[in-house]
């Protein structure tokens, strides 16, 4: 089967800017992919041609083996969009906004509690839009987009702005409708976020894809060391320097922070000594493979 979304050398500018500079991927059925990057990097461009909102310059975006431009009638029921910028109808509860959705779509408004209680927002129901909290709102928004039992799901920043809670609670949602067979693309700045929630990632910065692949694979592909945090309070850098297979002690604030590619006999030693207590253990992130990628930190 031909894979749900196909992008070939895509090219937008604006004046000047390359706001996509020759982008080509694929994302496969049911897949959750991920476009993750700084602002600015691109990414809702991409999203918004691929989904035939925009027209490229030049390239190409196939969804459901369709061309995203000129857009296609027949795919729009098959696709939901969720935008950046949420926008409900006026004064409209929570359920009535779904049922407006719905009947755009020439679905019974049943469908609507369906939905509510798939985003776990039962209770809200008749909550006027307005007055719904920010995670409720983008709780909404994605009920909205998938109303119609969409094949294939766009994710705008779906968790910008929310509180910690608020965004794990929206991780667990989104894992469900991926695990419902569902095709999602996110676009996203939180690296975290990315290496927990996508099967694969394409890390994006100043329009061009800089690498693509399994969270876990990119991170491992940069062969970094572990870093290990001690209350510099136990030990400080200078005896932690004479643990065997310590690389590096440096003392960073409160803590003496050790560089090592053998973590399993520096932790051992850590122990002999009674230094266990508050310790942290770090290995690479997606933050180091962007660091890698751009020699920038990086700075959603
Ligand atoms: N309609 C437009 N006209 C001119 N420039 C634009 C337009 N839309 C986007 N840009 C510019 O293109 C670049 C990419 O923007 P885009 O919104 O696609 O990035 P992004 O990665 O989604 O960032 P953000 O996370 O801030 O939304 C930015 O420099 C932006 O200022």
């Amino acid at each position: 089967m031909i894979d749900a979304i196909v992008v070939r050398d895509l090219v937008k500018t604006y004046q000047d800017l390359r706001a996509v500079d020759s982008v080509s991927f694929s994302v496969r059925h049911g897949e959750f992919f991920g476009i993750l990057g700084p602002n600015g990097a691109g990414k809702t461009t991409l999203l918004e041609i691929i989904e035939g909102l925009r027209e490229p310059d030049s390239g190409q975006a196939q969804l459901l083996g369709h061309n995203s431009w000129p857009r296609n009638l027949a795919v729009l029921p098959r696709i939901g969009v969720q935008l950046q910028a949420t926008s409900f109808f006026e004064r409209l509860t929570a359920a009535e906004q779904l049922s407006t959705f719905a009947a755009l779509y020439g679905l019974p408004s049943s469908r609507t509690a369906d939905m509510l209680e798939l985003v776990g927002m039962t209770e809200s129901a008749g909550v006027r839009a307005e007055k719904l909290s920010g995670g409720q709102a983008q709780r909404l928004s994605i009920a909205c987009a998938l109303v119609h039992d969409p094949d294939v799901v766009f994710l705008d920043e779906p968790t910008a702005a929310l509180d910690p809670q608020a965004r794990r609670n929206l991780w667990d949602l989104l894992r469900a409708i991926n695990d419902r067979g569902k095709t999602v693309v996110l676009t996203t700045h939180y690296m975290d976020e990315a290496e927990s929630l996508c099967d694969r990632v394409a890390i994006m910065d100043r329009g061009r894809i800089l690498r693509m692949g399994r969270p876990a694979v990119l991170v491992r592909q940069l062969n970094a060391p572990v870093r290990i945090s001690v209350d510099t309070s136990a030990l400080t850098p200078d005896k932690l320097a004479l643990v065997p297979h310590v690389e590096r002690a440096e003392q960073d604030g409160q803590w003496t922070v050790v560089t090592t590619w053998r973590p399993g006999p520096v932790l051992a030693a850590l122990a002999d000594v009674d230094a266990l207590s508050g310790l942290q253990v770090r290995g690479a992130t997606l933050e180091d493979v962007f660091l890698d990628l751009t020699g920038r930190e990086y700075r959603a």
